[in-house]
């Protein structure tokens, strides 16, 4: 079976249009039935949704997904690289970036998104890490969202959680959630050394990144139970799909919101579905949750948007709302290598495979520690840079975080893959926005065009060198020669110029080396004032009913973690909004 799947990935073509899911065998549109709520996207926040309002017995849910189901594959973590070539993502990239990315092909970062029962949360990285309390602080303060401060969010980030590592911070974990949060021991040898190494640039090791302080060298928190990937549909749909009132339809493409223009309500969706059209009735709502690219073609294909672009593309204007504006994604420098005289793992698949039926690292997971800091050191305030020990593995090409290098990248950043290993560093709170927008009106074009901007901002490439250079000063420290550890020191093409470990020469390779972390989001932000946010506090689009947007995209900003765990709570707390509306919540 993993054989096969590193096969089928390796030969993977992305298509170039969704044809597919568009391509229709007749003319006519067929009923599907009327729904009290019907939700566009099964991913990390729509499955939630879909479970808990399905909670409800006298409502009718249905859950819409382009995607398809999900397989055992999947639930390896450690060879999520894989499952990025293949039909359970979109397969997307940016534009031609201009001061991000310039290592890789074209210029572009490879985005994928999650086209899967699941979404996101059944293709990533697994990692879970909710951020700092000052980013939800902020969502009111800045935003203007009350009821979204952390002392308000933290029970929906416990609601869903079943935490099961020790130690861990009780207080701040769920202990009966649907979603098994668990920390896998790491087993090679760069426990010692990460501890050694952030210890004597000041950073201490905190045994829970999630509890009371986020600051400090952690062991990652995963989403897994056992051996296997936790995904929203493992979670919250497998053991509910026989509920009557809920309704899971897959491979079904949304091209389209039904909104009445007079009364400016949703009505319900159109999708397509094996060749065939469809149109299904909302009475109450319809949610969007398709994430925080898809959601924006949803909404731009019904004609919310803004005006100037709907106009570009000639879709009539249903309302005026910045949506697709706003894009903000972490960026991280994939440079920062470090080599031990020694060997971490050095085994075969096979071998690999029998480590992981024990619950080892590294296909359990081969993210090992992770630390977030603060470049002037005050854990008071959130983090700016989160640090991930990731290692290369001796496997085919695109399970690699590489594979997007171009040519002459490829051929100078030369990894060793048994004694180095990647110090991911990630700026958390980018200052640079981009957008999202689409080429046309017709769902038949594939790729939305994603541009995050990244490291637009000057302050954006200081930072992350900041973040480099906490790491690079410690090389030649006892630290690093009691493990004889060395930064790597490749020869990054186009850098040339520069001296080499110079601020120019780093901010040079970042400018290069520098990717997604996969986290687009606050493309539907919620806000109060609608000429710079698309829904309000409670997730409705402004001056629509019936309509909410729940997902990534609704996030006001990014946090100082990764996206699925504050993804999750939105959608708890969201459920919980929609019941006390109406007037069913207990
Ligand atoms: C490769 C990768 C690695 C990542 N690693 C991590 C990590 O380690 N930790 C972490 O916290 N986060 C990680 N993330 C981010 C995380 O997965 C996302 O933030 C999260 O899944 C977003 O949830 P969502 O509900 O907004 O969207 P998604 O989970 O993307 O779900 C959207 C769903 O909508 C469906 N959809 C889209 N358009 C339509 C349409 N028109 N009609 C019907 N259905 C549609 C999609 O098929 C998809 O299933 C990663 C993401 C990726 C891609």
């Amino acid at each position: 079976m993993v054989q096969s799947n590193i096969s089928a990935a390796q030969n993977y073509v992305i298509p170039k249009n969704n044809y597919d899911l568009v391509k229709t065998v007749n003319s006519t549109t067929v009923e599907y039935g009327s729904y009290d709520f019907i939700i566009i996207g099964a991913g990390a926040a729509g499955a939630v949704v879909a479970n808990r309002l399905s909670e409800i017995r006298g409502w009718k849910i249905l859950l819409l997904d382009a995607g398809g189901e999900d397989n055992d594959f999947n639930k390896i973590l450690g060879l999520y690289g894989y499952e990025l070539f293949s039909p359970k993502t979109w397969g997307y990239n940016t534009t031609f970036q201009k001061n991000g990315c310039l290592g890789m092909i074209n210029q572009r970062c490879f985005l994928p998104q999650g086209k899967v029962i699941g979404g996101g949360t059944t293709i990533n990285g697994a990692v879970y890490a909710r951020g700092h309390p000052e980013d939800f602080n902020r969502w009111v303060s800045v935003y203007n969202n009350s009821g979204w401060s952390y002392d308000e969010v933290l029970p929906y980030f416990k609601k869903s959680e079943k935490a099961v590592f020790e130690p861990r911070d009780r207080f701040y974990h769920g202990d009966n959630g649907y979603v098994t949060i668990s920390q896998p021991p790491v087993t090679s040898n760069l426990g010692p050394l990460m501890r050694d190494i952030f210890k004597e640039g000041g950073v201490e090791y905190n045994y829970d990144y999630n509890g009371k302080c986020e600051h400090g060298l952690s062991i990652a928190e995963l989403f897994l139970k056992g051996n296997e990937r936790v995904s929203t549909a493992s979670a919250f749909l497998d053991n509910f799909r026989s509920r009557e009132n809920l309704r899971i339809s897959l491979n079904s493409f949304v091209t389209k919101i039904v909104i009445d223009n007079v009364t400016k309500s949703a009505r319900g969706v159109e999708f397509v579905k094996n060749g065939q059209k469809y149109f299904a009735k909302a009475d109450k709502e319809v949610i969007v949750s398709a994430g925080g690219v898809n959601s924006v073609q949803v909404l731009l294909l019904s004609g919310i948007g803004p005006e100037k672009h709907l106009k570009e593309i000639n879709v009539p204007l249903v309302k005026n709302l910045p949506v697709g504006e706003y894009l903000q994604d972490h960026v991280m420098f994939i440079g920062l290598v470090i080599r031990i005289n020694g060997t971490i793992y050095n085994d075969t698949l096979r071998e690999l495979l029998m480590r992981y039926r024990r619950n080892q690292r590294p296909l359990i997971s081969f993210l090992e520690n992770i630390a977030f800091t603060n470049i002037d050191k005050d854990t008071k305030k959130r983090p700016d840079i989160e640090y991930i020990v990731s290692l290369p593995l001796n496997l085919p090409d695109r399970g690699s975080t590489y594979v997007s290098l171009n040519k002459e990248y490829l051929a100078a950043i030369k990894i060793n893959t048994t004694s180095d290993f990647f110090l991911f560093t990630m700026l958390m709170h980018p200052k640079s926005r981009g957008t999202v927008k689409l080429q046309s009106n017709s769902p038949l074009d594939r790729i939305p065009l994603i541009d995050p901007n990244y490291l637009a901002e000057e302050e954006d490439i200081e930072k992350l060198y900041q973040g480099v250079k906490f790491i690079v000063n410690l090389n030649n420290t006892e630290a690093f020669r009691k493990h004889g550890a060395q930064v790597v020191a490749f020869d990054y093409p186009n850098c040339e110029t520069f001296k080499k470990f110079s601020k120019g020469w780093w901010q040079c390779a970042i400018r290069h080396m520098s990717t997604t972390i996969y986290h687009p989001v606050s493309t539907a932000r919620m806000g109060s004032d609608p000429s710079v946010s698309v829904i309000n506090t409670n997730l409705q689009v402004h001056d629509i009913s019936k309509l909410r947007v729940v997902c990534s995209s609704s996030m006001p900003e990014l946090n100082s973690g990764h996206t699925t765990a504050p993804t999750i709570m939105i959608a708890e707390k969201a459920s919980d909004i929609i019941k006390k509306y109406y007037g069913k919540l207990r």
